[in-house]
């Protein structure tokens, strides 16, 4: 059986692409790291200006609470509306959320030369190295990230060949609680979507979406302490490309939605929310009803920022396509491991490549 990492590393990437910018050397914006109005994107242009929206334009993204009598139907709004919400009383120990956020601080604060003991691998995807993305843009991200699929001990071992458990010990807890808390959220949706309890088994199991069958991958991401924050990117527009993404950020801002309209809308982070928003997959589920959302980060000049994203999806091999009861299917059905392929190669024209 074919495993989310291997359907991630199926595009060998360049090293340009995977080793991040030595940023204890660096107290200048090199231009290969200078973002302007017009960057050269393989996607869409709209989403490449770097200005956010006048203030009085930002609204904010719902802020829900999991224990509320009417949680499906916030829930339901919420991504219907925004496609990302914040869920508070969501039941994750604030103490196991600080713990991943440490850890994943003590890796990002070794030795740049330390930290390239990890390098993901050409072909791979795990391991230490730039955002996946990087390729399709003319400039580079002023970005750092660690990303876990399943067990993360051979990777561990090279950082910490005396002391890798704890590391790996709260990875694994954190992805568990992130699974268990995002199947949760699924079942919400999907009543929102109207499927009764009947056709909500043959959904979860025609796409394997049972949290014991699910797959998931958990990304740190870290943006150093930026000299010119307002002519570079942390993590450049993008769509999350599997069912749902729970984000943890840390006390400082940097996450920005795209709004249709508007323009970029800042997310700041709320005391012990986690913030949820839809990806690709759930946006094919529900026949085009809820969105899939534009979203970046921004680094900050003073403050070193620290997310850890859990990416909730199908195992590769399941089959992925509008529910049944919904008329009209805009979206052809297909392997999640195609589509991570489309994604992979055609990155935003992925979806319309499986239009119908
Ligand atoms: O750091 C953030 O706020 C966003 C991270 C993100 O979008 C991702 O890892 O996909
Ligand atoms: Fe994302």
């Amino acid at each position: 059986m074919a495993t989310l990492s291997e359907a991630y590393g199926d595009s060998p990437l360049g090293l340009q692409h995977i080793i991040p910018l030595d940023f204890d050397s660096i107290h200048e914006l090199p231009d290969s790291h200078i973002w302007s109005d017009h960057v050269n994107d393989h996607d869409s242009e709209k989403y490449t200006h770097l200005k956010h929206a006048p203030k009085n334009e930002e609204s904010s993204v719902p802020i829900i609470d999991l224990s509320a009598p009417n949680v499906v139907e916030l829930v339901g709004n919420a991504c219907e509306t925004w496609g990302m919400f914040h869920v508070i009383n969501h039941g994750v120990s604030s103490i196991l959320v600080n713990n991943v956020e440490s850890h994943a601080r003590q890796l990002f604060s070794l030795p740049t030369q330390h930290k390239l003991k990890a390098l993901r691998a050409p072909g791979g995807a795990t391991g230490y190295g730039v955002a996946r993305i990087s390729p399709f843009f003319s400039k580079l991200m002023w970005h750092e990230g660690f990303t876990i699929m399943g067990s993360t001990v051979e990777h561990a071992k090279e950082l910490w060949p005396h002391g890798y458990e704890d590391f790996c010990n709260v990875m694994d807890n954190y992805q568990k609680r992130m699974k268990s808390l995002a199947y949760q959220i699924m079942l919400l949706i999907l009543k929102f979507l109207d499927i009764t309890k009947e056709e909500e088994e043959e959904v979860i199991s025609v796409s394997s979406i049972h949290e014991s069958d699910a797959d998931g991958a958990l990304q740190l991401n870290s943006y150093p302490c930026c000299p010119d924050p307002n002519r570079a990117i942390g993590l450049a527009p993008h769509t999350d490309s599997l069912l749902l993404t729970i984000l943890h950020q840390s006390e400082t801002k940097g996450l920005q939605i795209h709004r249709n309209g508007v323009g970029w809308v800042p997310v700041p982070p709320v005391s012990g929310a986690l913030v949820v928003n839809i990806g690709d997959l759930l946006h094919i589920l529900s026949n085009g009803r809820l969105p899939t959302v534009y979203h970046r980060a921004v680094p900050n000049q003073d403050r070193h920022r620290v997310s850890v994203a859990y990416f909730y999806g199908p195992p590769v091999e399941s089959i992925i396509g509008p529910l049944n009861k919904l008329p009209s299917p805009i979206y052809r059905s297909l392997t999640v491991k195609e589509y991570i392929s489309l994604k992979n190669k055609h990155r935003g024209k992925a979806l319309s490549l499986i239009k119908i």
